[in-house]
């Protein structure tokens, strides 16, 4: 099985990943870890020193690579990765993609502390800046979000509920 998380910065991508892959028994791979381990920079410096363009095209290369080294494999993708290089639709070909769809409310919650540290996210004044950034942000990615087979809709997704989900999506397919 393949099945790669997909979402706004902060919706759980990593931790779900990781206890999905614990979960499943399958190797756990963070597409921005993969990207930083080839290029040999954060992705801030990325960002700063070659701009978004560069970023997204290493992102596509990062993640034509681990599909091509992984059959099977839990991959937390990058909050931009669906939307850029045809990304989304070689994802839906490639596993089963889950969307986690976590309102912005939270998500200004949980990114609050840490948006000075992200590249997009950066320079917003106040919470209320920052909540203006995500949910234009998501208004523009949501169609690309949307073509996950799986959506998980909720402040919290747990790795139960996305079991149950993938249980039920299986039974069916
Ligand atoms: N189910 C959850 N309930 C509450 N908090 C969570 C949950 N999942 C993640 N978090 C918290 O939200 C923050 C972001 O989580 P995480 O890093 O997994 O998200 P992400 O989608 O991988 O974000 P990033 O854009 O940084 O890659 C972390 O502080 C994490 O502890
Ligand atoms: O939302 C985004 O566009 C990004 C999210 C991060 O995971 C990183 O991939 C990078 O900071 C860009
Ligand atoms: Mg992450």
């Amino acid at each position: 099985m393949r099945l790669f998380l997909i979402g706004m910065p902060g919706s759980g991508k990593t931790t779900l990943g990781r206890a999905l892959a614990a979960y499943y028994s399958l190797t756990f791979v963070d597409l921005d870890e993969v990207i930083v381990q080839r290029e040999g920079r954060s992705i801030v410096d990325l960002f700063a020193a070659e701009g978004e363009a560069y970023f997204r095209s290493a992102e596509a290369k990062a993640l034509r690579a681990v599909l091509a080294d992984y059959p099977a494999v839990v991959l937390a993708t990058g909050g931009g990765t669906p939307c850029f290089h045809a990304n989304a639709e070689l994802l839906r070909a490639s596993g089963l993609t889950l969307w986690l769809d976590v309102p912005v409310e939270e998500l200004v919650r949980r990114l609050v502390q840490q948006a000075a540290h992200r590249p997009l996210l950066a320079g917003l004044p106040d919470p209320e800046a920052l909540k203006n950034r995500l949910a234009e942000t998501l208004q523009a990615r949501r169609e690309f979000y949307a073509t996950a087979a799986l959506r998980c809709q909720a402040s919290v997704c747990s790795p139960e509920a996305v079991v149950r989900l993938i249980a039920q999506y299986t039974a069916t397919a």
